[in-house]
């Protein structure tokens, strides 16, 4: 938690004089993970040290939040892949196109309207992105395009502190069990669009760690979501039972942060040991919301 503010320099855009004690480039948000920045400027490409900083932050806090940026899409694309390699994507939308690297999310119809139900309802089911591949998502960025005036937050669960705080005999049953996680199953749960055939085919069910290892903190966390349909090796009820109750207890408040959005944010988040939904706190059939989207490809989780 403290190492960033330990060693980063402060980066050249932002220092105004010299200074024994740098001022730390990211300052801790007031919940369980992140941290926000108001002294970049992503417009521009970073220098080493300014990439190291921001990477090392990330390390440290899971979720960043850059204030007052207004990205197009090459720069979103070119900052996003300071992290690695950027995810493409099997979603395809309505007129069979496949969505770009670089994509938005709204809750607009075809015409630009406002509708209250979005595109993708499951986005307000606990997840992380793509579990359900083998190498699910690393890191999603969202920046904001258009707010409502009210709401529209995204909230997030700290998944190392959630397994953290499991009671001991818990921990013991759970380590070495692999859940398996289904696109198909989580359509079901949402209650969305079952996948077609070719989805299916390109995607099929896949068993994962249940607990999850962190491949650069070395922290374990609970790996678990909408995705998450049963578990490897124990009847079906008795495995959709075990990965209720640990959702219910990953979830609890005092592992949320809520993140309400300002104009200008952008906001990135570590998918393998944190869970995020989307809240439809505000009037969707009125207000339009509109995030700018990129996600970096992880790799195999252990
Ligand atoms: O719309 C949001 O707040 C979150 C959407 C989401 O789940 C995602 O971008 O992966
Ligand atoms: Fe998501």
């Amino acid at each position: 938690m403290t190492s960033l503010h330990a060693q980063a320099a402060a980066p050249a855009a932002a220092s105004t004089g010299a200074s024994a004690h740098p001022v730390p480039l990211f300052r801790p948000l007031d919940g369980i993970i992140g941290a926000e920045t108001d002294r970049l400027d992503l417009s521009q490409p970073l220098d080493d040290a300014t990439a190291d900083a921001v990477r090392t932050a990330f390390r440290d806090h899971h979720l960043l939040v850059i204030r007052n940026q207004s990205l197009d899409k090459e720069r979103m694309y070119r900052f996003a892949e300071l992290f690695g390699p950027i995810e493409g994507h099997m979603i395809r939308l309505a007129d069979g196109s496949k969505w770009d690297a670089v994509h938005t999310i709204t809750n607009l119809d075809a015409a630009g309207n406002p509708v209250a139900k979005p595109f993708i309802s499951s986005n307000y089911f606990w997840h992380t992105d793509k579990s359900f591949l083998r190498e699910p998502s690393l890191l999603t960025m969202l920046q904001a395009v258009e707010l409502p005036p009210n709401g529209g937050d995204t909230q997030f669960a700290d998944m190392t502190a959630a397994y953290d705080a499991l009671p001991e005999a818990m921990r013991r049953r759970i380590d070495g069990l692999n859940s398996v996680q289904s696109l198909e199953f989580m359509r079901r749960y949402t209650g969305s669009a079952p996948p077609t055939e070719d989805d299916i085919a390109a995607a099929p069910p896949i068993a994962h760690p249940l607990v999850r290892t962190h491949p650069e903190t070395g922290r374990k966390s609970l790996y678990i979501g909408m995705y998450s349909s049963h578990i490897e090796g124990l009847p079906e009820e008795e495995g959709r039972a075990l990965l209720e109750e640990l959702l219910e207890h990953a979830t609890q408040d005092r592992f949320v942060y809520t993140h309400r959005w300002q104009h200008g944010d952008l906001v990135f988040w570590d998918n393998r040991c944190l869970l995020h939904r989307a809240t439809a706190n505000y009037e969707m059939g009125k207000h339009r919301r509109v995030l700018m989207r990129v996600v970096v490809k992880g790799t195999v989780p252990v």
